[in-house]
């Protein structure tokens, strides 16, 4: 078999070598005619998979994508040409909580002002939304939800409308897939009128797709005064970005929210089990055969340790002013995808087990560290 591997996917010739001949490929330049021969695709989110793509596609039996998005795949033309398809739900959902929970402890460092009692609003209660809601309750936040899709399904008992929601929340934090039409459009959900509707001082965070926040209306919104705490992980028009949003936004990254080795490495992992179910063979190699050690494992916290110290062991682990500080030391001279293509490692915080007093132990569990017995 031929498999055909995006160059920035991790672990694929360890997962797949035993499938045949892995061949890598630039995710931004991928040709029809490197299709030819090829059995499995597998690509990340920078690849457009559509019509044009997949024309000269002869044996084209599977296409993966290590992500939760799917907006960059025609999977309608995927299910016509019987071409069998699978993204890697969740793969990342833990990674991008981790990066909204520690903008959100820097912001309140910065700001000298305590996350508890703070209310924020969940747009897209899906894996990433869910995750976060779980993690923020048990830190004091309030937690306000806003997801139609689920809840016209019936599944999800509380749900606000999005207007209601920004009018309440003091944070906002964006967790939707991009739907560029129908009645739940994403696309510039956050738009100018929105955008101008918001209240001085709130956050805003999206670390979902660029196109949901409409940035040309954001910058005008930041020129003419507005005072906004803004995270942006995800911009329109990636990898060109709107520069001078960058004077403005308090942390910025090159869409990395999810890009822990745990997470990337799970992405690659769950098209293995895919192919594997595809071939009629058992999936044996699993992720702990992989991920190197981490750079450290364990920390004893004192009986003084108290809640309003979590935020310094969040960012022991991974505090997000690093990248935002790559990106603006080095996005003109290396690049939009270049940063993304080397960033440096990042691990979640279940890697470090705590021993701590019985005081913090439920919201360090909460968020995911592991606990010393
Ligand atoms: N920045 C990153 O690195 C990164 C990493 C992973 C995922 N993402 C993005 O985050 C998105 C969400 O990921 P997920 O795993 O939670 O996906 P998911 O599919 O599990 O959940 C998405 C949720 O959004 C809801 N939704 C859809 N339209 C909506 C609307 N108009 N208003 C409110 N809610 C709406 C859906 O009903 C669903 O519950 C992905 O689609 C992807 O685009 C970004
Ligand atoms: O949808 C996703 O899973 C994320 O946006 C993903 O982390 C994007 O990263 P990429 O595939 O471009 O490396």
């Amino acid at each position: 078999m031929k498999i055909l591997a995006d160059q920035n996917m991790p672990l694929v010739e360890q997962y797949f070598a035993d499938f045949g001949d892995v061949e890598r490929f630039d995710g931004r330049n991928l040709q029809p005619e490197q299709l030819v021969g090829v059995d499995i695709l597998l690509t990340r989110s920078v690849t457009n998979v559509d019509k044009a793509l997949l024309t000269q596609a002869d044996k084209l039996k599977f296409v993966g994508t290590a992500t939760i998005g799917v907006d960059h795949i025609d999977t309608e033309l995927l299910a016509e040409r019987n071409i069998a398809f699978s993204s890697a739900p969740g793969c990342n959902a833990v990674a991008v909580a981790e990066y909204v929970i520690s903008s959100l402890y820097a912001l309140s460092q910065e700001n000298a002002s305590s996350l508890h009692g703070k209310t924020i609003g969940i747009v897209g209660v899906g894996s990433i939304g869910s995750c976060l809601r779980d993690k923020l309750s048990l830190l004091g936040m309030n937690v306000l939800l806003c997801d139609p899709p689920k809840y016209e399904a019936g599944e999800l008992a509380e749900h606000i409308e999005l207007d209601t929601l920004l009018a309440k929340a003091d944070i906002v934090t964006f967790h939707v897939p991009l739907v560029k039409q129908g009645p739940h459009k994403t696309l510039h959900m956050l738009d100018e009128t929105r955008l101008k509707a918001l209240k001085p001082g709130m956050t805003i965070i999206n670390a979902s797709r660029g196109d949901v926040i409409d940035n040309q209306a954001l910058l005008a919104l930041f020129e003419q005064g507005a005072k906004l705490d803004c995270v942006l992980d995800v911009w329109e028009n990636e990898p060109n970005i709107l520069t001078p949003l960058l004077d403005y936004v308090r942390y910025a990254s090159v869409h990395i929210a999810g890009h822990t080795l745990e997470g990337k490495a799970r992405g690659t992992q769950i098209l293995y089990q895919q192919v594997c179910e595809l071939e009629g063979i058992a999936a044996l190699k699993s992720l702990d055969d992989f991920l190197p050690e981490p750079i450290s494992h364990s920390v004893t916290l004192g009986e003084t340790f108290n809640l309003d110290d979590i935020g310094r062991l969040v960012h022991l682990i991974y505090d997000v002013r690093r990248d935002d500080g790559i990106l603006r030391s080095k996005l003109a001279s290396e690049g939009f995808d270049s940063l993304r293509k080397n960033y440096p490692p990042r691990r979640e915080f279940s890697t470090l087990s705590v021993a701590a007093n019985s005081a913090c132990e439920g919201a360090l569990a909460a968020l995911g560290f592991r606990i010393n017995e």
